[in-house]
């Protein structure tokens, strides 16, 4: 990218000098707490008092700044440091002033005069001495935008696509890399296009609030639930939901589409085990579905995170939805420590119908969800780490399947080292060997005639392995990877 500041004056004119937005003023406070605090965006937003106090228009903006700043700020810094003598030394307040006009400039498309006038007044509440410095930076943005996502300084070919492709959705180049190489470009495409644009929610319902579906149906926006899952609404207006009890009751619980899917292929009769229930999102669509189809059915809930499962316990309850699931806070590495006083209560060493393990994962199928994911992601995360602890899981759950029983691992990750190498290493080792890959199309509760649209639709996003992957899409639910094993009979 050469000298673009000639360039930039032309585009711009003169300096246009504005009065600073309360978004841009809000957004750069709670910017600056979360890098001090390290918390997550949302959190951030969240307990931010300045944010209620906005009108709607200026909340959404400052609320679209911040997560913005955060899901791409590596491709920002790498833009504003092309600029700066000394970029290690540049003052974090600046910096995180100068991101958010970056980041307008780059992907909000906010008409460029304005991005670099507001973002010059941002940086003039922070350091006044600054505001020179923040227009030529900013002004030469402008200029090299096109250049910097074209990735024309990149030697022609697949490297500068792949690169475009990243920067272009605010991801590490590594990461992005990655994501080809485990989907191919056009189905990684789709991931790249949808990165930094809101996620469609959907709700699963609490089969015993006969009210909630009503309830819903002004909420409901677009088309209706594209896999025609019973029980799944979707999408809905997320703004709307929040000034409903609907969620305080626990008439509904927000859960993706694609993962309502897994949780539903995982929904089977008799003893059942769930390994990283967490806060117990799939727990409440399990039950639920196991409640609509009068199936009767008992479960072990096992979370390492005493909190998680504290919370997974207060939503199933003020569900009622509660009987006959039992908590247990432990490690899914040692599930005979973890289960050793329902063991006990047992008489025996249990081993259950159905194993769902939830398996703890990079997340990268739910990115535009959790826009820190990208950038805190290491590569030894999803060469070694995940999948070494997702195999561990895996074949300790494993142990605990009746002959004859079901085991599904799922992530919600679009990486091949996660999802099907997992697979392959597990099906390869000595615990494996006693199981067999069956398509996730052919889980039990499919077969039952109110679930034929959804089978449908999880057939059509099966490899020829019968591997459940979904990939995330403008207008479309998340990344969800899920796998189906039975024990076999004898071995
Ligand atoms: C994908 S999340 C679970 C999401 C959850 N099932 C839901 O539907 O809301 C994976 C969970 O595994 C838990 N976890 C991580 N390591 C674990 C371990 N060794 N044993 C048990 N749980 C673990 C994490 O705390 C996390 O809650």
């Amino acid at each position: 990218m050469g000298c673009g500041a000639a360039r930039a004056r032309g585009q711009l004119g003169d300096a246009l000098v504005t009065e600073l937005s309360p978004a841009r003023r809000v957004a750069l406070d709670i910017l600056l707490d979360l890098e001090e605090s390290g918390a997550y965006a949302r959190d951030g937003l969240d307990a931010s008092p300045e944010l209620r106090e906005l009108s709607r228009r200026d909340a959404g903006l400052a609320t679209r700044l911040v997560l913005g700043v955060v899901a791409t700020y590596g491709c920002l810094d790498e833009l504003i440091d092309t600029y700066c003598e000394k970029p290690g030394r540049m003052n974090a307040r600046i910096r995180e002033a100068l991101r958010i006009a970056a980041f307008e400039i780059v992907y909000l498309g906010t008409e460029p005069r304005a991005a670099v006038s507001q973002g010059v007044e941002l940086v003039r509440t922070r350091a006044k001495s600054a505001a020179g410095f923040a227009n030529a930076v900013l002004r030469r943005i402008v200029a090299d935008r096109g250049v910097y996502l074209a990735a024309e300084d990149v030697p022609a070919g697949s490297e500068r696509n792949a690169v475009s492709a990243a920067r272009s959705a605010g991801l590490p180049a590594w990461l992005a890399g990655e994501v080809i190489a485990s989907l191919g470009f056009e189905r990684a495409r789709l991931l790249f296009d949808c990165e930094l644009e809101p996620a469609p929610v959907a709700v699963h319902l609490n089969p015993h609030d006969a009210t909630a579906e009503d309830a819903l149906a002004s909420l409901r926006v677009g088309a209706s639930d594209v896999a025609g899952l019973p029980g799944c609404i979707a999408p809905v207006a997320s703004s709307e939901l929040m000034h409903t009890d609907l969620l305080k009751r626990s008439a509904v619980a927000v859960c993706d589409l694609n993962a309502q899917v897994v949780a539903t292929a995982a929904t089977m009769p008799g003893d059942c085990l769930e390994v990283g229930a967490g806060r117990g999102t799939k727990s409440f669509v399990m039950v639920a579905q196991a409640t609509r189809c009068g199936m009767r059915r008992s479960a072990v809930a096992v979370e390492l995170s005493k909190k998680k499962n504290r919370l997974n316990r207060r939503r199933l309850e003020r569900a009622g939805l509660i009987d006959c699931v039992c908590f247990v806070t432990g490690d899914g590495c040692d599930l005979d420590r973890a289960l050793s006083e329902t063991d006990r209560r047992a008489g025996e060493r249990r081993l259950f119908d159905s194993v769902l393990v939830d398996a703890p994962c990079t997340g990268t199928g739910t990115m535009r969800r959790h826009p820190e994911i990208p950038w805190r992601l290491l590569p030894e995360d999803i060469d070694r780490d995940m999948p070494g602890l997702q195999l561990a899981l895996l074949t300790e759950a494993a142990r605990r399947v009746r002959p004859g029983g079901q085991l599904i691992y799922a992530t919600c990750s679009v990486l091949q080292q996660e999802n099907a190498a997992v697979v392959d290493a597990f099906l390869d080792s000595e615990v494996g060997r006693g199981f067999a890959l069956a398509p996730v199309s052919q889980a039990l509760i499919f077969e039952r005639p109110e679930f034929a649209d959804a089978a449908a639709y999880v057939r059509s996003q099966e490899t020829n392995r019968g591997l459940f992957q979904t990939v995330p899409a403008l207008d479309s639910f998340d990344g969800h990877f899920c796998a189906r094993f039975v024990r076999r009979k004898t071995v």
